[in-house]
């Protein structure tokens, strides 16, 4: 979870961070005497005062080493080029211990939302715990790896290592829960990959209105997915106790416009996870495609739209059958189907877990088998023309309708084509009222004659 330093002097970690300790302890025993305003002036003067003398500097981790009793334990943000969840957790925990006592803090609004947030924004956070300090210190760096670390008495090592690190970071995680929005990532070109593996991905919020009562299909198919996603969701235990990692692929198939985008979305919503969109043409190569995979979080949904046009389907065989340095080289450069496939097995396995792997596809036939045998992808899904039931979603979606007289038709020409279900959204997309519901319910109809099958013979001849 976080690295400990016992005691605190490591030359690594800037000069401000290991004198802190030493610093405690002189504050420590000025703090029976001194009233708390008083003290934590004293604290930030003596902080900024060693910052100022070189000589003291130099030698300050070896005096205060001989003399602090103080253990601390760092929590970097990215810890072994993966993010550390407990500096998240820790850094909320931190940040939501306002009162009026206070004086920085920081405000922010979340679009929509009528309230403003506010989190403190002090660098040195003091508080006690059974009895016990704690002192936060927290650590931005522009341009490395931020990190948060606590610095306490050695004689209390029992009270922090068994309950108080477990009591923050589950407290900084539900406070998350509770004020997350779900996000949609998307992976940066590696050009752009800054210091740390930071700039790996880019994220918004993601305010996709999509849910799966919205979703024109099959309603019993339907079910039967929403019933798969909340028990993937609710499956710790079960995947705990069959041994196997909590994560889950789908395959999506179907003609463009039949909703596997959409339902995307919907899973997201449904489930509150977040969604990494990941760009395969913009990876140079199997190495970044395992560093972003391994920078997700959990409780986040992986997707890799037109999975046939985006990986190098054949690259791996080719370059066995042809083994000139050209070839070799241009291996390096693609993502191929053996790294994909490599990371649905092993790195997919092995990096965390509750994570839903989303493939989809125009072209189910141009997939090679190798990449949708069961075991890699869970559940395959259709998506497909527009039926009669999917309509009358879309018509209570779209125009609030349950039921009118046009129905029968549109059920009866529904059988006879091949529409859709994006393109009967756009035929009921342009009307709202009731009087123009009927509008576009014969616009459909016209949509629909237009594309049956002997009607189009007829426009193409
Ligand atoms: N099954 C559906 N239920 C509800 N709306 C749908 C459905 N299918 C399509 N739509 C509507 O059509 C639009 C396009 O659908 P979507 O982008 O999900 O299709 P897609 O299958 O991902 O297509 P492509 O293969 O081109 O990516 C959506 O914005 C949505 O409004
Ligand atoms: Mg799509």
């Amino acid at each position: 979870m976080g690295s400990i330093v016992k005691p605190i002097f490591g030359k690594n970690f800037r000069t401000f961070g290991s004198n802190l300790a030493g610093l405690f302890f002189i504050i420590e025993t000025l703090r029976r005497y001194f009233p708390r305003q008083i003290k934590i002036t004293i604290q930030q003067f003596l902080f900024h005062a060693i910052q100022q003398l070189p000589l003291f500097k130099k030698s300050s981790d070896k005096i205060l080493a001989l003399l602090s009793p103080y253990t601390q334990i760092r929590f970097r943000e990215i810890e072994e080029y993966r993010y550390n969840y407990a500096y998240a957790a820790i850094k909320t925990y931190l940040g939501a211990k306002v009162n009026s006592e206070v004086k920085n803090l920081k405000g922010t609004q979340v679009k929509d939302s009528k309230s403003v947030d506010l989190k403190r924004d002090d660098s040195l956070i003091e508080e006690e715990y059974e009895g016990v300090n704690m002192w936060w210190d927290l650590v931005k760096c522009p341009k490395g790896i931020n990190i948060c670390s606590l610095t306490f008495h050695k004689k209390n090592w029992e009270v922090v290592t068994g309950s108080y690190l477990s009591y923050v970071v589950e407290e900084g995680k539900s406070i998350q829960a509770r004020k997350e929005n779900v996000k949609l990532f998307t992976n940066n070109p590696s050009t752009n990959w800054k210091l740390q593996m930071k700039n790996l991905w880019s994220c918004i919020d993601f305010e996709h209105p999509a849910t799966f009562e919205t979703m024109a299909m099959d309603l019993e198919k339907k079910d039967e997915i929403v019933r798969d996603l909340l028990a993937f969701k609710d499956g710790q235990e079960y995947y705990n106790k069959i041994g196997k990692a909590w994560k889950r692929g789908y395959l999506l198939y179907g003609p463009p416009g039949t909703g596997k985008s959409t339902m995307i979305a919907a899973m997201a919503n449904l489930l509150k996870y977040s969604v990494y969109d990941l760009e395969l043409t913009s990876i140079e190569n199997n190495w970044e495609l395992k560093k972003l995979l391994i920078a997700t979080t959990s409780k986040s949904i992986i997707v890799i739209e037109d999975i046939d046009c985006s990986v190098d389907l054949t690259g791996e065989r080719n370059v066995k059958e042809e083994s000139s340095s050209e070839s070799k080289r241009e291996k390096q450069k693609t993502i191929t189907l053996s790294g994909l496939l490599n990371f649905i097995d092993g790195i997919w396995s092995a990096c965390g877990q509750e994570r839903i792997l989303v493939f989809t596809t125009n072209h189910l036939g141009k997939l090679d088998e190798a990449l949708i045998r069961r075991g890699r992808m869970d559940m395959h899904i259709e998506l497909s023309y527009c039926t009669f039931d999917a309509f009358k979603i879309l018509a209570k979606n779209y125009l609030n309708l349950d039921s009118h007289p046009l129905f029968a038709k549109i059920e009866s020409l529904l059988k006879e084509t091949k529409i859709t279900p994006a393109d009967v959204a756009e035929n009921l997309i342009v009307k709202d009222t009731e009087s123009e519901a009927d509008g576009s319910l014969e616009g459909l109809i016209r949509a629909l004659e237009k594309m049956k099958p002997s009607q189009k013979g007829k426009a193409d001849k």
